[in-house]
Order: C-alpha cells, then structure tokens, then sequence
C-alpha cells in the first residue's frame, strides 16, 4: 500500500505568530511515533525556519509553495530549490492551478522548477486539473495527461521515485480547478477516475513500478466531513488542503482520516 499523504497548502495567508501557533499544533498531534501517514504543512515562505522550528519534534515535514529553476544570481525575488532545501524543505509544491492561472506560469516554466528542485533533492508535489469549461468540453483527461507529459518532460523514472529513505520522491496533486476554494469538492467516483487515468498516464510513460509507487492527493475543497469517503478510493492517496489546512481542529480530522486507512 502507498502511504498516505495529507498536506496542508497554507496559500498566502497566516502571520509569523498564527502560522507558529497552528504548526505547533499540528506537531503535538503527529509525534515522531506517529509516521504512519505524511503529514507535511507548507507555510508562506517568510514563515519556513519559524514554522520548521515548531515542527522539529514531530513527524511533519516542511513545505514551501513554489520555487525558481536556477540554483542562483541575478533573479530579483527569486527563490532557488537549494535555498528551500538549506531551509529543511522536504517537499515543493509545483504547477498550483493558482500559479498557473493567475501568475500565468507555463507546462514548460513549471517543467523546468520540477527538474531544477528534484536535481537539488527536494520532493516535488506536481498539481495538474482541468477548469469547469475544460471539464464540461469533456477535455478533463486531455488536460490532465498534457499537464502530467508536460511537467514530466525530459525525467526518466528513476528521477521520480526518490532515493532511499529520502522526500526527493514526486507525488501527484489531482487538483480539479473548479473545486478549489468553491465548497465544491469532486465526487469520490470522480477523483477516483481522474487518479486513475493520471495513474494510467503514469504508467504509459514512465513504467508500471513507477505508477504503483507514486501517491496522488485530491484537492479542492477537502473538509474533515468529506475527506475519510475521498481517502477511501484506491487510487486515492492523500489530500492536498487549501482552507481547512488553516485552522487545526479542521486540519487534524483529515489527518486523522488517513491515519484511518493504515
Ligand atoms: O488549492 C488547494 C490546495 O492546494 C485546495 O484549496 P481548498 O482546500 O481551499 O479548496
């Protein structure tokens, strides 16, 4: 069974105090005893070393919400995988449909990040997902498997997979647009036909191995009501968490939902 992973996307929000408070929080429950599930918390990116600090006796790991494709040099407010990964950063989150779509970030731009973070050791958490004109044009799987080939361009399998006991893994985000942020989450059947064809596509190109390992979390709108139904599906396998990740007595049901299926 692939291990369960929730991860709590803090977007821009939190200041240095509650973005503190609420990864205490989160790391009294998840101790290092408990590692079972990953759990990883991914603060804006002034709060990394205070948020990694709180973290340092549990089993969360740390997250950062984007990063640049070079290692260093003359890019103005830029920051490297080497910097996040000097930071204790265990996993980035690449291709955000808010990134896509508001700062306007490219397959080939967010190609470049995945290569440039996997290289310098970090994990990646890729997020692919249609818009409701995409879905209702029935374009759902053409959009999915062009943002999966085009984020993957160039990565042979055994960049993908992670070392040994190591984060440097890529996981996979289904993260339908539409349901983002909306109260609209994707039915259980339908997250579970997207994974699937996500995970199909993943065996197309990179291999069988490839495609059993690697975990895909649904996101949009996961909620401690409608997480344990969501984590149930096969190919289900954890949440990528936007507003509920922002208070722990949302957060921590969801987490406690995985931990339900171990
Ligand atoms: O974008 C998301 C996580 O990356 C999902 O956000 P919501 O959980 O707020 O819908």
């Amino acid at each position: 069974m692939r291990r369960p992973f929730v991860a709590g996307n803090w977007k821009m929000n939190t200041t240095a105090a509650s973005g503190c408070e609420l990864a205490r929080a989160i790391a009294e429950a998840v101790p290092t005893s408990r590692d079972a599930v990953d759990v990883l918390v991914a603060p804006p990116l002034p709060y990394l070393d205070c948020v990694d600090d709180e973290l340092a006796k549990s089993a969360v790991m740390l997250g950062a919400q984007n990063c640049y494709h070079e290692k260093e040099g003359a890019f103005t407010g830029e920051v490297s995988p080497q910097m996040l990964a000097d930071l204790d950063v265990d996993y980035v989150i690449l291709g955000h449909s808010e990134r896509r779509h508001i700062l306007g970030e490219t397959d080939e731009d967010i190609n470049k990040k995945v290569t440039a973070a996997l290289a310098a050791g970090l994990g990646v958490i890729l997020c692919v997902g249609e818009t409701l004109e995409e879905r209702e044009a029935g374009q759902t799987n053409e959009v999915l498997a062009r943002q999966l080939s085009g984020g993957l361009k160039g990565l042979a399998a055994d960049q993908l997979a992670g070392g040994v006991g190591g984060n440097d893994d890529l996981v996979l985000a289904y993260e339908p647009v539409w349901a983002i942020g909306t109260g609209k989450t994707a039915t259980p059947e339908m997250a579970q036909e997207a994974h699937a064809f996500l995970r199909g596509k993943l065996a197309e190109g990179w291999g069988d191995d490839l495609a059993a390992a690697t975990r895909i979390q649904y996101g949009g709108s996961v909620k401690p009501a409608n997480a344990a139904e969501l984590l149930a599906q096969p190919d289900v396998d954890g949440a990528l968490v936007g507003g509920a990740s922002l208070s722990a007595e949302n957060f921590l049901p969801i987490v406690e939902a995985a931990f339900a299926q171990v």
